[in-house]
């Protein structure tokens, strides 16, 4: 395995990592917004019924834009009077993957304090997921509800849609991946016609055993996996056992990958991370897979044992956003 320095940015105070982020992540959803919108092929009918904190989906009409909204303006249902030559412009979308875990608090402290958060412009889905219920400490989706979701001022802001997993279907690992990758084909246009999806930034943690998403050191088999897009896990040597997981593929063909990690009881798996990728770890095998689009933003405690050039971060979000070079899909 070759190695493959990501950047990384390293900051003395937690509260300096969440505002970098923050401004990192609005800096992308500019970025992503900013880009001309492609028409989506919609080609499975197999998924009406799925759930979104908004409600049931009729994916007939998967939302692309905010539908509530431009119905309220009383143009939408007048068919006999419509001008087709105005058709609305398709918005484009910010589509970001998020995990769970301490990631939460930093998006927390850093975004929602901020007014440049086109949150209705957002499509957020899961890294992972712990096959608990919502109202548990260790749903992932719960702790997003409770600490971000549910305090974002929706009159202002809009609503993000919001893409989880099905709570009834918590204790059937294989059958709740199995739905989730349902979504994320529904939602990146049909499997048919993209070989993997494209989230315009995928955020991760990393926990002290090494475990990003539930991707866990030492399930080779997991980390192998090429076909799939989400996968269930079981017997996870940490936390809630039954878990289901986006792959690394997934994770790799993300436009931008941003790892945040702080606290000193990191240390020992970020220096062997960085230092040692030929162990294989979960994130070295993302520092390669993803190389030239990897960020990591870091406290100085969880950097204390390894040597690695730290960046300075320069904020970003007042950028006007340029033409990316698109990844081949
Ligand atoms: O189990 C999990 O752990 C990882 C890392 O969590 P952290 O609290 O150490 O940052 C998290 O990214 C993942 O979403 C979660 O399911």
């Amino acid at each position: 395995m070759t190695t493959n320095i990501p950047k990384v940015y390293a900051f003395p105070e937690l509260d300096e990592v969440a505002d970098a982020v923050a401004d990192y992540v609005v800096y992308v959803q500019n970025h992503a917004l900013a880009k001309p919108v492609k028409e989506k092929k919609l080609s499975s009918s197999s998924l009406n019924g799925m759930v979104t904190t908004t409600g049931t989906v009729d994916f007939k009409e998967i939302r692309r834009t905010p539908s509530v909204k431009s119905a309220g303006n009383g143009n939408v249902n007048n068919s006999s009077s419509k001008d087709l030559s105005k058709k609305p412009k398709k918005e484009a979308r910010f589509r970001i993957a998020i995990s769970g875990g301490s990631l939460i608090q930093v998006l927390n402290k850093g975004l929602l304090t901020r007014t440049d958060v086109k949150w209705d412009r957002w499509d957020i889905y899961f890294a992972d997921e712990r096959l608990v219920p919502f109202d548990s400490q260790d749903s992932n989706y719960g702790q997003a509800k409770r600490k971000i979701f549910d305090l974002i001022d929706t009159e202002k802001y809009g609503e993000p849609n919001i893409y989880h997993i099905e709570e009834d279907l918590i204790s059937d690992p294989q059958e709740c991946a199995d739905r989730y990758e349902k979504v994320l084909i529904k939602g990146f246009a049909g499997r048919d016609s993209v070989k993997l999806p494209m989230f315009d930034l995928f955020l991760l943690g990393c926990a002290p055993d090494g475990h990003i998403a539930s991707l866990f050191p030492n399930f080779q088999e997991s980390l192998r996996e090429n076909l799939a897009w989400v996968i269930p896990v079981e017997g996870a040597p940490s936390g809630p056992s039954k878990r289901i997981s986006l792959t690394i593929p997934v994770i790799c063909h993300s436009n931008r990958v941003a790892f945040v990690v702080e606290g000193a009881t990191k240390a020992p798996v970020i220096k062997t991370i960085m230092e040692r990728p030929e162990k294989g770890l979960p994130s070295s095998i993302v520092n390669e897979g993803a190389a030239g689009r990897v960020s990591w933003f870091v406290d100085n405690d969880a950097l204390t044992e390894t040597f690695v050039v730290k960046k300075k971060y320069k904020n970003r979000s007042h950028e006007k956003p340029e033409e990316e070079t698109p990844i081949q899909q």
